[in-house]
């Protein structure tokens, strides 16, 4: 940076700065009197991390680069390095002329005794401090919200709105342990629609699609709002019921198993489909069983359904 000449010695107006709107601006002026006004060139970095001070914008702009990827503009009347100067920690992050700038430095000694003796700069400081708490506590809302967003994103299948299986890997052995530690029951069952490669064969990709998800909401309405749907494969779901013993599960099974046949899949000229039906098995936690084992169960049971003519509900032994 240039040195152009003393804050007296330049034309710059007080009163147009932030931080002495309103303020004592003869006492501030006299006391900024010997103050440097530099000039820095396009891209020239202006933060010291030796010094802690304040740098405000007389002309021109700066970026202020705040580490992780965000970077701030400072514009003219603006001023940065407050917080270095109350705390007394040096600002490492990279503050850089935007383009040609004259910049008003100002040492944190003297910073403090604007502070102490120019009526209206410590006001004008409060205001501007808290003035970025909020905008920053702005900013972490909307990156925690938009963390979230994303999380259950990656959590939840994108057709059909349910769990995915990442979700299930992460979940089900939690479920399984919990069951295990406080003897709870635990049920889960597995379902997959019926000769769904003919469906898709005879009415097209788009429509199994829809007849999906139809599956999907019959499994989300008739659930309680502690039970978990999830599509664990291609047409495969299925249903976790914590503190369900298996009698209890085969008829949530028979409830859902009744409702698939009643759902009605519409093709794209809003005209029925034939009805999808879907076959389904249970099973209930056995002692010292895995999470493996119950969805081999399960499965298990399943199969038997499909052996069994589908369009109905087995049940494990043990379940
Ligand atoms: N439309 C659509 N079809 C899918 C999707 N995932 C899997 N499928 C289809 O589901 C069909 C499953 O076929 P199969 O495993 O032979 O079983 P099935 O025809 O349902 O016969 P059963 O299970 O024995 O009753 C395949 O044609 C897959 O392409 C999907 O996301 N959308």
């Amino acid at each position: 940076m240039k040195l152009l000449s003393t804050f007296a010695a330049s034309s710059h107006d007080l009163a147009t700065l932030q931080l002495f709107r309103d303020a004592d601006t003869a006492s501030a002026a006299a006391l900024l009197a010997d103050c440097p006004v530099m000039l820095a060139a396009p891209g020239e970095v202006v933060s010291d991390p030796a010094v802690p001070r304040l740098v405000i914008v007389l002309r021109g702009a700066l970026a202020d680069a705040t580490g992780d990827g965000a970077t701030t503009k400072i514009l003219p009347g603006e001023s940065t390095g407050e917080q270095s100067v109350l705390d007394g920690e040096t600002d490492l992050s990279g503050l850089a002329a935007l383009e040609e700038s004259e910049l008003l430095l100002v040492d944190a000694d003297l910073a403090w005794r604007l502070i102490e003796e120019a009526d209206g700069v410590a006001r004008n400081l409060l205001r501007l401090l808290s003035f970025r708490i909020r905008a920053a506590s702005m900013q972490l809302r909307r990156r925690q919200k938009l963390g979230e967003f994303y999380r259950q994103l990656s959590l939840n299948d994108g057709l059909t709105g349910l769990y995915n299986r990442a979700w299930l890997n992460d979940v089900l052995p939690r479920l399984v342990a919990t069951a295990h530690a406080t003897r709870a029951p635990l049920s889960l069952v597995m379902l997959d629609l019926d000769r769904f490669k003919q469906f898709n064969d005879h009415h097209g990709h788009l429509q199994g699609d829809s007849a999906l998800r139809i599956a999907a909401h019959v499994l989300a309405g008739a659930l309680r709002p502690t039970d978990f749907a999830v599509r664990y494969g291609g047409e495969e779901l299925m249903v976790i019921l914590p503190d369900t013993p298996g009698p209890v599960a085969a008829g949530v099974a028979e409830r859902l198993c009744e409702r698939m046949r009643e759902a009605i899949v519409f093709d794209d000229m809003r005209l029925p489909l034939p009805h999808v039906t879907a076959s389904f098995g249970v099973a209930s936690l056995q002692e010292s069983q895995g999470d493996h084992a119950l969805i081999a169960a399960a499965d298990g049971a399943l199969y038997r359904a499909k052996a069994a003519g589908r369009d109905r509900v087995v049940v494990a032994s043990g379940a």
